[in-house]
């Protein structure tokens, strides 16, 4: 189907379904999206609020969907950019190999190590109970830890390569969190996508 689509790793956990596709996107096609993703993007620094302490969020984000919406998270409400021709040729691409329809991007600039995701699960109400989350990487890579709530044994890390996605379905955000740690290596700065459906158009 894709040039690039030369692996696919299929992962059947407790609780939890991944597929990673290491080269959905070709080295040039990413270096030119991780270029004018960077530059097109109107960035946000966010403020989160953590037991009652404000501090900066340790990434820049953006929120586009294809009609009005907003996505809270962490005491943070963000107001959705319609997509831009570039994002939404990504979008198509994620939909045809995913077989899934999404309506939503939220986007995060990791610029350096110093950036990071804290330990998390993507189940705020605007996702639904089927949450399917399609997350493509371009730039620096870094490594996705995720961890079972109760079954200690299970923990994992897979490195999201440049023009890689990684596709979250099943009930892994009810069971499992997972982070982007921050890392003492040098590495330059990376772009994630997480493709969503949120279920408050009519708001
Ligand atoms: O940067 C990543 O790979 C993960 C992003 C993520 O978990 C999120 O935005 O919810
Ligand atoms: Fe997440």
């Amino acid at each position: 189907m894709d040039l690039f689509f030369t692996d696919k790793r299929h992962l059947k956990l407790p609780n939890a379904e991944l597929i990673y596709i290491p080269r959905l996107f070709s080295k040039q096609e990413s270096d030119a999206f991780f270029k004018c993703i960077k530059s097109e993007t109107n960035w946000q620094h966010d403020d989160i609020t953590i037991f009652g302490k404000t501090y900066k969020q340790p990434r820049l984000t953006a929120l586009f969907a294809t009609s009005t919406m907003s996505y809270k998270y962490s005491n943070i409400t963000m107001d959705a950019l319609p997509f831009s021709p570039t994002l939404l040729e990504i979008k198509n691409r994620v939909e045809s190999i995913s077989n899934h329809e999404f309506n939503s991007v939220l986007i995060n600039l990791y610029r350096d190590g110093n950036d990071s995701n804290s330990w998390h699960a993507d189940n705020e109400k605007e996702l639904g109970i089927n949450r399917f989350i399609a997350s493509v990487s371009f730039g620096a890579e870094r490594l996705f830890h995720f961890k079972h709530q109760q079954l200690k044994n299970e923990r994992h890390k897979i490195n999201l390569e440049h023009g890689s996605l990684l596709i979250m379905k099943g009930e892994m955000q009810h069971y499992w969190k997972h982070q982007i740690a921050k890392t003492k290596k040098t590495v330059e700065s990376r772009i994630n996508l997480t493709f969503r459906t949120l279920i408050n158009e009519s708001n």
